[in-house]
């Protein structure tokens, strides 16, 4: 049994369905990329695994347990953690009392003592923020108040990390210690559900991939096969190389770039080069 089971979810919001039959799966120690156009489902899917969104229909399954109707903080207590797209930390404290807080609420929620200075230290190491720890939330750059949410987390020991869009606002340098960061919390045993535009990041870290478009799901698989499934091609591109007398049909409709963000394709050079 997987650590985490999405099993055909839909979500409707009146008139619009946001995730339709969805079924993916992520695994304890493993990274888990899902990916997609803009407005494909993504974080709806997130909000009904950690359990914001109710679905309409279907089942999640998280730990061997049906976690569908579970609120919010119990599936906290039960090993998930997420990160949001929006940052969250409480601006007017500084970093190390962001982790302190975090570490206060999940031990005291597990009923265990409160946290050491050793802990705290460890987790901003962990996460390489160290440096910032006496700095206000709030006047820290944005890719390092990423790191610092995942910091938050961290303190939870979760089972299973959903995180939305972790490497925004970090640069290069900085995406590929994340990325190694991301590995090595893997390797400990972690399930790693990620989120992210970053189509390099999600191709170098990631063991699996579900890729959505208007809420199903059109592919999952290894990196490699995702990258030239010319479902997945069509679906950000608008056309594939196997199909290309369809792009003018589709450009335009429902895959058009200003719905669909094609601003990922600068960073996935090899894509770009499989359909020319
Ligand atoms: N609360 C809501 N009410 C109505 N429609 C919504 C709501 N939340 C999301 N939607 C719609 O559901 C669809 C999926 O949205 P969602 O935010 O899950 O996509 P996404 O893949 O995360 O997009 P992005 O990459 O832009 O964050 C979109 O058409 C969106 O407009």
């Amino acid at each position: 049994m997987s650590l985490l089971e999405v099993d055909d979810v839909v979500v409707q919001f009146g008139g619009v369905t946001a995730v339709n039959h969805a079924s993916f799966v992520a695994e304890a120690g493993r990274i888990t990329g899902l990916i997609g156009p803009n407005g494909a489902g993504k974080t709806t899917c997130f909000n009904v695994i950690s359990g914001l969104q109710k679905p309409t229909k279907g089942k999640v399954r998280f730990d061997s347990k049906t976690v569908t109707n579970m609120p919010v903080h119990r599936r906290s207590k039960r090993g998930m953690g997420r990160t949001f797209q929006r940052l969250e930390a409480f601006g007017s404290l500084s970093v190390r009392e962001n982790v302190r807080v975090a570490l206060d609420i999940h031990r005291g929620l597990l009923g265990l003592v409160k946290p050491g200075a050793a802990d705290l230290d460890a987790l901003l190491e962990r996460v390489g923020i160290s440096a910032y720890a006496a700095e206000r939330a709030d006047s820290i750059p944005t890719g390092t108040a990423r790191l610092l949410e995942l910091a938050r987390c961290l303190a939870g020991e979760p089972k299973l990390l959903l995180l939305d869009e972790p490497s925004s606002g970090l640069d290069e340098s900085e995406t590929g210690a994340f990325g190694d960061l991301l590995k090595d919390l893997a390797a400990g045993g972690c399930g790693i559900l990620m989120v992210e535009h970053d189509m390099d990041l999600v191709m170098k870290v990631c063991d699996e991939i579900h890729v959505l478009d208007f809420g199903s799901v059109i592919a999952s698989g290894l990196p490699g096969a995702i990258r030239s499934n010319p479902k997945v091609q069509k679906a950000y591109l608008g056309y594939s190389d196997e199909a290309p007398d369809e792009s003018a049909a589709l450009v335009g409709t429902h895959h058009d770039p200003a719905l669909h963000d094609t601003s990922v394709l600068p960073v996935v050079p090899d894509e770009i080069g499989a359909v020319r």
